[in-house]
């Protein structure tokens, strides 16, 4: 380990970049940090800019204007520096396309002081059958699970994985998801990219929401959502919500989001109670309407992103 900036807390440092390709602005200023010993997650839809800003902390691009330092070091001028302690899975891969696993695994392994065993990772990742394979005959989650092995095989204080379990079956993912925590564990820092809600819930200590190349949110899984309670209860479509809107207490409002489903959000988490549950059920008793399903519900991650980036299908 090269200890002549050690040990800052921060691993990843991006400041204001702006990235464009031709008229596309892929990166629109944004900022972000990523602690050493934790997982930060870079969610956002498609396009939304994360590739990029993963490339540009890997030295793989340049900014337009702005600025990334990782491990307190410029990605680009310091690429050698940084190529021992810095682990990268890009989204395609990037392992020649005849390497056979197995040997592209020990190579990567050479070339560092304390590797982890290649044999090992290629058990756990499922590998060992494939071994003798070229890279361009792997399936597609196979090759995922070697440049994921490739990344981390030489104990990285710092890896980047861009959409490390994309298409991956439950138990590729799982494996994956072991590894992320083993790594964190370790003290190494990850920052990865991806779509999954759940794997941004399950992995990260922070998240950070991406969108249009701006960060539009951040925080922890629990700081993201634990202020976000609502009662949800299904009845007959058509209630006139305005009357309950006024036999609701201030703070609330209620909306019908699909025929006859029914939402009660608070802008205050303490708003929603057992009060808030009588008042609704006698409101609709008043009016002979049985409310089902009565649910007190704290919002999800993925409540949180569909309201903030739109429900809207991406077009990149
Ligand atoms: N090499 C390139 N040349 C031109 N445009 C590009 C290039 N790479 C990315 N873009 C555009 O920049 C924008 C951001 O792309 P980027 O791949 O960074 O987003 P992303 O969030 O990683 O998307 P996805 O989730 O689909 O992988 C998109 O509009 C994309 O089409």
């Amino acid at each position: 380990m090269d200890t002549a900036d050690d040990p800052l807390p921060i691993a990843v440092d991006v400041r204001d970049v702006v990235k464009r390709y031709g008229s596309v602005t892929a990166v629109a200023g944004l900022s972000l940090t990523a602690e050493r010993g934790a997982v930060t997650a870079v969610l956002g839809p498609n396009g939304a800019g994360k590739t990029t800003t993963l490339e540009i902390c890997t030295g793989f691009r340049r900014p337009d204007t702005g600025t990334a330092r990782v491990l307190g070091r410029d990605p680009i001028r310091d690429a050698r520096a940084l190529r021992p302690r810095v682990g990268v899975m890009p989204q395609s891969g990037g392992i020649p396309t005849g390497a056979r696993a197995g040997e592209w695994l020990r190579l990567m392994a050479s070339f560092h002081r304390s590797p982890l065993s290649p044999q090992l990772l290629l058990e756990r990742l499922g590998l060992c059958s494939v071994e003798r394979t070229p890279f361009r005959r792997l399936s597609g989650g196979q090759q995922q699970r070697l440049s994921l092995a490739a990344a981390i095989i030489g104990r990285p204080e710092l890896v980047f994985l861009d959409e490390p379990t994309a298409g991956l079956d439950p138990q590729a993912r799982a494996a994956t998801w072991e590894l992320v925590d083993e790594l964190r564990l370790a003290g190494a820092g990850v920052v990865l990219s991806t779509h999954y809600m759940e794997e941004a819930e399950r992995l990260a200590d922070h998240i950070v929401i991406v969108d249009h190349g701006r960060v539009i949110a951040e925080g922890s899984p629990v700081e993201l959502t634990s202020n976000e309670r609502e009662v949800r209860f299904r009845t007959r479509p058509g209630l006139d919500l305005q009357a309950l809107a006024e036999a609701l207490p201030s703070g609330t409002s209620a909306t019908e989001r699909a025929p006859g489903h029914y939402v009660v959000e608070a802008t205050n988490p303490e708003l929603v109670g057992p009060e808030l549950i009588a008042t609704i059920t006698t409101w609709c008793a008043a009016r002979d309407v049985l409310a089902e399903d009565v649910q007190v519900r704290t919002r999800t991650l993925e409540d949180v992103f569909l309201e903030l980036t739109g429900q809207g299908l991406r077009e990149s």
